[in-house]
């Protein structure tokens, strides 16, 4: 079990910077970080499943160029994303918070659900409360990002999980008052992070590239977000 509790020393290793002077380097209590929950094998069975549901959602041309590709190039070892301009991203979500995006709910693994995928799920499912649940994929280009807000209180309740996969961001969490204290967290792939309770509603988020600031480079993101219901 790689599950680790944060000390100040580790988060700041991972990229934790405390934007406010009367933050203490702790976390707000509703905020958790789990910085490397998941191996690179586990990663890239979650990744390799979720880019398979959303490729699903793809027109037959796009998955006829994706196959092209695939047959051309083989398998990448190094690399679950294919190239951007064989995705289909939307420029900007309804509300327009998110940029360069796919995004898909997702009612059942289907198909992907093999042994090691359910493992994989299993061991997200150790995070949080056995509650009734509702699970997004969302896919962001490597200019994709997301700009403050807090999640539809009408929409999902009192918890907020977001396992990140692919190229690092970095997610500022800012309290929705007129003296917001405010924290970045860097993202990288396999970590985890959780928003509870006056967190979750009381704190907006959004998500930015690295800018080179962290030693991390520009690339595709994606995330599986669970939300109470
Ligand atoms: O991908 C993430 O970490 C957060 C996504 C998000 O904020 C949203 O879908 O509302
Ligand atoms: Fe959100």
């Amino acid at each position: 079990m790689q599950t680790r509790l944060c000390s100040p020393a580790l988060l700041k290793r991972v990229g934790f910077r405390c934007l406010s002077t009367n933050c203490n380097g702790d976390f707000p209590p509703g905020f958790t970080l789990f910085p490397s929950f998941l191996d690179t094998h586990e990663q890239r069975i979650l990744l390799t499943a979720a880019l398979d549901q959303l490729d699903s959602l793809e027109s037959k041309r796009v998955r006829r160029f994706q196959k092209q590709y695939r047959i051309l190039h083989g398998p990448s070892e190094a690399d679950a994303f294919l190239p951007e301009r064989l995705y289909t991203f939307q420029k900007g979500h309804y509300d327009n918070v998110i940029r360069d995006y796919r995004e898909m709910h997702l009612s059942s693994w289907g198909e992907s659900q093999t042994l090691d995928l359910s493992r994989v799920l299993n061991r997200l499912h150790t995070l949080y409360p056995s509650e009734n649940t509702q699970t997004h994929i969302l896919h962001l280009a490597s200019e994709g990002e997301i700009l403050p807000h807090i999640d539809n209180i009408f929409s999902s309740g009192r918890w907020i999980l977001a396992v990140s996969l692919g190229a690092a961001r970095v997610l500022r969490m800012e309290e929705n008052t007129l003296t917001p204290k405010k924290f970045d967290v860097l993202l990288t792939s396999g970590s985890v992070y959780l928003q509870r309770d006056d967190v979750r509603y009381h704190w907006k988020h959004s998500l930015t590239r690295p800018h080179g600031s962290m030693n991390t480079v520009d690339g595709q993101r994606v995330s599986i977000v669970v939300r109470v219901c």
